[in-house]
């Protein structure tokens, strides 16, 4: 069985993205595309990573407009055939609504506070409090609006489980094995942690990503986890 992780191939190119696809697909259950390979690349930037290994495709766009806009751009990825695309849940029940209608074979994952925003940065935009308390109010306006899987951190992972029930899938970046730097990354916790909080699907990328050989990386991490991986 694969590792529940995603890996996030967050590169300056196609052929580095396809590459660490390829090294990391016999560890990990998932592959992750976010905006610095979308924005750049398109729909090519997901054909390439899923023809570089067999693992599931997510799409992390973060769609955060108006309703129409976001239905409309769900609908222009969802040919696409995701297994997850990311919306923000601050956009609210009505548009993450349309986004679930639009792309309705994708897990649309609403993502409730980023994880490299800690207590000062949520109090400087407004959102005084701890972190957890706006993760969890986002939380249940998302499930409210439909959506059946969530971006926290590993840190409030068990308090979401316990808010959401265990149908719901949560994901975590945020993610750092131990002696890893956090880069910036704000609230963290290793693979470990993150799983026994109660996480689906871990998101990991530099600390895979920018190992001398990723594929080792991820296999590690995959071992740390209990996984045995196609790779050994
Ligand atoms: O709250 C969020 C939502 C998404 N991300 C994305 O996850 C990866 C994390 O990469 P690392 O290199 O492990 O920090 C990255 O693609 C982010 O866009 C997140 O970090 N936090």
């Amino acid at each position: 069985m694969k590792a529940p992780v995603a890996v996030a191939l967050d590169a300056p190119d196609l052929d580095t993205a396809a590459r660490w696809a390829g090294l990391v697909a016999p560890h990990v259950s998932t592959v992750k595309v976010g905006l610095e390979l979308y924005l750049r690349y398109g729909p090519e930037a997901v054909h390439r990573v899923r023809e570089a290994g067999p693992a599931r495709v997510f799409l992390d766009l973060k769609l955060h407009d108006i309703p129409a806009t976001v239905a409309g751009a769900a609908r222009a990825v969802a040919g696409l055939r995701p297994d997850l695309l990311t919306v923000h849940a601050a956009g609210g029940p009505a548009m993450i609504q349309a986004a679930l209608e639009a792309a309705p074979e994708t897990l649309i994952t609403a993502v409730t506070v980023l994880t490299s925003l800690g207590k000062a940065d949520l109090d400087a935009v407004g959102l005084s409090g701890p972190p957890s308390a706006a993760v969890r109010r986002l939380a249940t306006l998302a499930v409210g609006a439909g959506a059946r899987a969530l971006v926290c951190s590993p840190q409030e992972a068990a308090a979401v489980r316990a808010e959401v029930g265990p149908e719901i899938t949560l994901v975590t970046p945020g993610v750092r094995p131990a002696g890893t730097a956090t880069q910036d990354q704000a609230r963290v916790a290793t693979p470990e942690r993150a799983l026994a909080a109660g996480a689906d699907l871990l998101v990991i990328g530099r600390p895979i990503t920018g190992a001398a050989d990723p594929g080792a990386a991820a296999a590690g991490v995959a071992a740390a986890l209990g996984a045995v991986s196609a790779g050994g």
